[in-house]
């Protein structure tokens, strides 16, 4: 079995070997630095028990390296090219599914096909729980987590290579510019934290940005408190979606044919928000109880 080595000059050879240059499109920067490798292995505390769900194979370093831990491993490659590399590196791995397809059919669903294995996985391994490992493609970074949070298969753990600019915005708190849609979305219903930045040095090729391994812990009792997710997904985002705006404009506006402007100054007056109150300085308790006046008047309302 080999062992993974994925070095530049490791990558650069084996896909020159298939003729094959990183493709920018499909995110495709490579860690290079074995220990980063093993810190986001390790930060996943991943054992028998564990179904992980990886989004990018690339050459199947990562996967090599959790798939002695894990229960099972679904990992899912979208380039040809690297799926067939990929495959050789995990040959001799017989818990590991791969999967060479889009792991997302839109920007708001997985592939059906990624769901059914991963559904499969879970019912196979005893007492089993969902982490998504990854180091992710960074231009569908935000629809994979955010997602995996309303689909079927709920996972315990998100433990992901992202954007630093990302993570600031997954763990940010009110009052700070980086508070928005993601920050509420994620913190109010799991515990979130930068677990290391990351200079593009450790990638092949460099990306143009930071980066850095977050860790998301799903917290069943803080998502026991948001009655319907999806409403609770769809009023943070509106509300969110012009942050010049005051609170007040933001919700007339979403709300424009499901409820008046009395309705929303009734509503504004009964949470005690000024006319001057901007979203970006409401904490997430309180969201969840103006999101639950508004659904009470508005119960039909979507995006
Ligand atoms: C940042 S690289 C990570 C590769 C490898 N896991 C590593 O750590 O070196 C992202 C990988 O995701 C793949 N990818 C990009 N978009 C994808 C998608 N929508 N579905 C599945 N894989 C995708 C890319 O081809 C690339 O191999």
């Amino acid at each position: 079995m080999s062992s993974p080595r994925q070095t530049k000059s490791f990558l650069m050879k084996r896909l020159g070997e298939i003729g094959v240059a990183p493709a920018s499109r499909h995110g495709q920067n490579f860690l290079i630095d074995l220990n980063l490798v093993e810190l986001i292995v390790n930060s996943a505390d991943l054992g028998p028990r564990d179904v992980v769900l990886e989004i990018g194979t690339g050459t199947g370093s990562l996967t090599t390296l959790m798939a002695p831990k894990a229960g099972r491993v679904v990992t899912v490659e979208i380039d040809g090219n690297l799926f067939e590399l990929a495959s050789e590196q995990l040959i001799d791995f017989p818990n590991v599914q791969m999967l060479q397809t889009d792991a997302l059919k839109n920007k708001n669903t997985f592939s059906p096909v990624v769901m059914d294995a991963v559904g499969q996985a879970l019912s196979e391994v005893p007492n089993s729980r969902l982490k998504l490992v990854a180091n992710l493609p960074y231009n569908v970074a935000t629809p994979i987590l955010s997602n995996l949070l309303l689909c079927e298969h709920l996972p315990h753990m998100m433990v992901a290579t992202i954007q630093k600019e990302l993570g600031d915005r997954i763990v940010a708190q009110p009052w700070s510019k980086d508070y928005g849609a993601l920050s509420v979305w994620m913190q109010a219903q799991a515990k979130t934290e930068i677990v290391r930045e990351m200079s593009p040095k450790v990638f092949w090729p460099p990306p143009k940005v930071t980066s850095a391994i977050v860790r998301i812990t799903v917290d069943p009792e803080m998502r026991a408190q948001i009655p319907d997710l999806r409403y609770f997904h769809q009023f943070v985002k509106a509300l969110f979606l012009h942050r010049r705006k005051f609170l007040r404009a933001n919700v007339v506006s979403a709300m424009k044919r499901h409820l008046s402007k009395e309705d929303v100054d009734q509503l504004m007056t009964a949470m005690e928000f000024g006319p001057d109150a901007r979203t970006e300085q409401i904490d997430i308790p309180t969201l969840l109880r103006f999101t639950e006046l508004v659904r009470a008047k508005a119960p039909d309302w979507s995006l």
